[in-house]
């Protein structure tokens, strides 16, 4: 069912660790919460990080920050929250010089809810996060977890055009999650090692815009026909699983600690230089009809080095393609329309 060859670049990118020390100063925007806190332990932990600033609303904020502070790592970390006597400026403070933004903020979704559900409460935090760091780190990268995904990266990166401060290989959409799912899925499946499981995984992140590519997965695997609709469908709705397993307590959140630990470690790998680093993510791409698509993208010192595109799917994989791509243009609609309200009412007649 699958030949086993062990790729040792992918097991070196789901480690954490590294000998060497490096200088990144990261920013988590959301730190309080479920995903939050143990993604800020993850990055407490990583040596990679020097300086690792936490904002969230939450005003107990600084005491996660103190707890974390405790741990015997190198890095400082300092906890902020908002203020509404201060307006932004914590936010902005938070930000300010930032390499790397990781950004958790915003409400989750209960039973019964679709991904899109969540975009009247998290549209707006997604605006505010990237008005200020256009002004604070406009430099950065920015990994954002913030759900729907497929609306709020369009949301982020056209804040940032307006503010003439754009830079497309430097904004990403986590979707380290349906990857890592995908491959923990064809491990249980074929009893391998999920951990030398790589399966690209493209599209967006909700419902049929997820396309796991069983066909390209390495080592390569063989899903059986009457498996397969099964398994492609499980990864699709695997964070609803999820939410119904959770009862009315939020949705994933240490699966998506990791995933978003391992995305900000292959980001700050690829920044200090090291090569073929490769993640999927949802970024601005022109390989498909749609403006914004996920798929692997090979990172570099200045994010985006080069995107992967689609490359070659069968045809089963090219049906799911295509429903995708129809749900993904509505999606990114939705944000870029959100993002330019304001100016559309600015300009519209009296
Ligand atoms: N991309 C992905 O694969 C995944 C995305 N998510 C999404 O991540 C988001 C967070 O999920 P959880 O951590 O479970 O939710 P949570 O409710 O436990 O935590 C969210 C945190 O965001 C904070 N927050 C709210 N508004 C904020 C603002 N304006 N600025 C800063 N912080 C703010 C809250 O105070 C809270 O501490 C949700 O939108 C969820 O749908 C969740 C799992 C996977
Ligand atoms: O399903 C959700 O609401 C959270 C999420 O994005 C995931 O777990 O993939």
């Amino acid at each position: 069912m699958l030949s086993r060859i062990v790729r040792p670049t992918l097991t070196a990118a789901r480690n954490f660790s590294t000998s060497q020390q490096n200088n990144y100063k990261v920013t988590v925007c959301g730190a309080a919460g479920g995903i939050g806190q143990p993604l800020s332990l993850l990055l407490k932990l990583n040596p990679l990080v020097t300086e690792l600033n936490c904002y969230d609303i939450a005003p107990f904020t600084p005491g996660v920050a103190c707890d974390l502070s405790h741990i015997e790592t190198a890095s400082k970390v300092k906890g902020y929250f908002f203020d509404r006597f201060a307006g932004q400026e914590s936010l902005k403070d938070a930000l300010n010089s930032a390499d790397v933004v990781v950004i958790p903020a915003g409400v989750p979704r209960k039973p019964g809810m679709t991904r899109d559900d969540l975009f009247g409460s998290n549209a707006s935090v997604v605006k505010t996060i990237f008005e200020c760091a256009s002004v604070a780190c406009p430099d950065a990268i920015f990994c954002i977890i913030t759900n729907p995904v497929n609306s709020c990266v369009p949301i982020a990166c056209e804040v940032l055009k307006k503010a003439n401060k754009l830079n497309p290989r430097r904004v990403f959409g986590v979707s380290t999650l349906d990857i890592v799912r995908a491959n923990t899925f064809v491990g249980e499946m074929c009893g391998v090692n999920p951990k030398e499981v790589n399966v690209p995984v493209i599209g967006g992140h909700s419902g049929i815009t997820i396309v796991p590519l069983f066909s390209r997965a390495t080592p390569k695997v063989t899903i059986p026909a009457d498996k397969l609709d099964a398994l492609t469908k499980r990864v699709q709705e695997a964070g609803t699983e999820v939410v119904k397993a959770k009862a009315g307590h939020g949705s994933a959140t240490l699966s998506m600690a990791y995933s978003g630990a391992r995305f900000a470690n292959n980001v700050m790998r690829a920044l200090m230089g090291e090569p073929d680093v490769i993640e999927c993510a949802y970024v601005m791409a022109d390989v498909t009809d749609v403006d914004y698509f996920a798929s692997p993208v090979k990172l570099g010192k200045c994010g985006i080095e080069q995107n992967c595109g689609v490359g070659d799917i069968n045809e089963y994989e090219t049906k799911l393609l295509c429903d995708a791509l129809e749900q993904l243009k509505r999606d990114i609609q939705k944000g870029v329309d959100f993002a330019n309200q304001d100016q559309k009412c600015k300009g519209a007649p009296e």
